[in-house]
């Protein structure tokens, strides 16, 4: 093996464990050829110096999945069963080289300037909306997240929700439980033969349209893509069109400026009288206040809400008016759901995305593949293999300006890549190169001559 474990770098030196930040989702299709393509039976384990010092800490109780391959690596594993605030945050994050969150921890700029160690963050979730992505990718951050895991689980909660609406279960329920026999039929109705408008024909959209014609509804969405219809669904034009028509409308965009407050009094005031409002995405993207306007002049004839502008920071945790202003005049509705920010908490969701995002973390950190990254160029090379013992892999993540790779190649060129790919996103590049017959002395001044470039965002050896 390698000479070059020798020169173990400091526990907090945060550049030997360099990161990478990488592009968009793929679809599954991509993501799992491209793995398998690279992957020899005899492939070499890389690691990024002493696994036993990366640190990881893991909020939110994130699954037991995640958290036994990450602890099978030798990783130091950190487990908390809620988010942090920003302040015990940033005294927490200052030594930790791997985080992973889920939708309620925010990664702000003030969180990651103090993060001096930290090479990847993986979003437990769809949503990368509570992290800072361009501040992370200009630090050489990665950020990785598991696009559609729980997207059917989304679907399904909608279309419980719709019936629950119609039939107005919650407050049958509610009144069962609290002793009193309400058997009415008055402004109950079936789904079947209605209209479900789907805002965003996304992973969850797209699901939701198949599963709601299944039930014998109309589907409409609106997109800012021009997106193939699924079954006989229709893309109307303007999201003006859907609140006209629909009888249910249901959110599933990202957030986004674009999306804040996408649906108001002007919005509520367009829709058909008697129509339902679910919303599942972002607690930004309906004007809650507008909402319980709409309730109460009965505009809207039910709702549900599972997310929230302010949410708490664990289970157990008060939802009143200290956290939103609206919480008590939304708890008064009748008729209306609301869920603790739970569409994707199933067993068959949270498993899924335990594994995929942090198998996307050990790679990144072992690797440097940001195949399936979110913020930075996806860069993969094939992997080194046991025949190959005195191989090192160099990532060089670096400011996306010209003449950088000249620099770059005058320092590395003086041995022998085997094989080198590099790409950029925005005002960020990454590099990897895997060099032979490297010995540990060869290593340090690599890493030390680029580090010592004007271009360097983070380096990183691994070996
Ligand atoms: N409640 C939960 O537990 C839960 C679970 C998963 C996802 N989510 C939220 O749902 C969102 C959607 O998830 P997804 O997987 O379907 O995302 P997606 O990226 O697959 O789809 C989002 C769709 O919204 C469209 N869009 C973007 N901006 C728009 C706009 N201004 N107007 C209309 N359409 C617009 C996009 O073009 C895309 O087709 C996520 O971003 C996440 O915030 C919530
Ligand atoms: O599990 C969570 O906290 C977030 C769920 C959902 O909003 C997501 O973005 O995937």
């Amino acid at each position: 093996m390698s000479i070059a474990r020798d020169i173990r770098p400091r526990q907090d030196d945060a550049a030997f464990l360099a990161t990478s930040p990488s592009a968009s989702f793929n679809s599954p299709s991509s993501h799992s050829s491209v793995l398998n393509r690279t992957i020899p039976l005899n492939a070499k384990p890389l690691k990024p110096f002493a696994t036993e010092d990366i640190k990881v800490l893991l909020l939110e109780n994130v699954n037991q999945t995640g958290r036994e391959i990450l602890s099978q690596q030798g990783y130091q594993v950190e487990f908390l069963k809620s988010s942090l605030s920003e302040d015990q945050l940033i005294e927490k994050i200052r030594d930790v080289h791997v985080i992973g969150i889920r939708s309620k921890t925010k990664l702000t700029a003030r969180v990651l300037k103090e993060a001096k160690n930290l090479i990847v963050i993986g979003c437990f979730c769809i949503g990368t909306n509570q992290v800072d992505l361009q501040y992370a990718a200009d630090q050489g951050i990665a950020v990785f997240n598991s696009p559609f895991s729980n997207s059917r689980s989304v679907a399904e909660l909608v279309i419980g929700e719709m019936v629950m609406l119609a039939r107005q279960l919650g407050d049958r329920s509610n009144e069962m439980h609290a002793g009193t026999w309400n058997k009415v039929s008055n402004g109950c109705w079936e789904i079947r033969g209605k209209t479900i408008g789907i805002i965003g024909y996304g992973h969850i959209g797209a699901q939701l349209s198949v599963l709601a014609e299944a039930m014998g509804m109309s589907v409409i969405y609106y997109d800012v893509l021009n997106i193939m219809s699924l079954g006989t669904a229709r893309q109307v034009k303007t999201l003006d069109d859907l609140l006209a028509e629909a009888d249910f409308i249901t959110c599933h965009v990202p957030e986004i400026p674009e999306t804040k407050g996408m649906i108001g009094q002007k919005q509520f005031e367009k829709m058909k009288k008697g129509s339902y409002l679910i919303n599942a995405s972002r607690g930004t993207v309906v004007d809650i206040p507008a909402l319980i306007d709409a309730m109460r002049s009965g505009k809207v004839a039910g709702a549900a809400l599972d997310v929230y502008p302010n949410e708490p920071a664990g289970n157990g945790d008060y939802f009143n008016n200290d956290l939103n202003t609206f919480s008590a005049d939304l708890r008064s509705l009748k008729n209306l759901i609301i869920t603790p920010h739970i569409g994707g908490s199933t067993e068959e969701a949270q498993k899924a995305i335990g594994v995929e995002v942090a198998q996307a973390l050990v790679r990144y950190a072992n690797e440097g593949s940001t195949l399936g990254a979110v913020n930075l160029p996806e860069v993969v090379l094939r992997s080194l293999t046991m025949d190959e013992p005195d191989h090192a892999r160099v990532i060089y993540i670096h400011k996306n300006i010209p003449g950088v790779l000249r620099k770059v190649n005058e320092i590395i060129g003086d041995h022998n890549v085997d094989k080198q790919m590099t790409d950029s996103r925005g005002d960020v590049a990454y590099l990897m190169a895997d060099i032979s017959n490297v010995d540990a002395a060869t290593i340090k001044d690599l890493y030390t001559r680029l580090e010592s470039l004007p271009s360097r965002i983070m380096t990183r050896v691994l070996y």
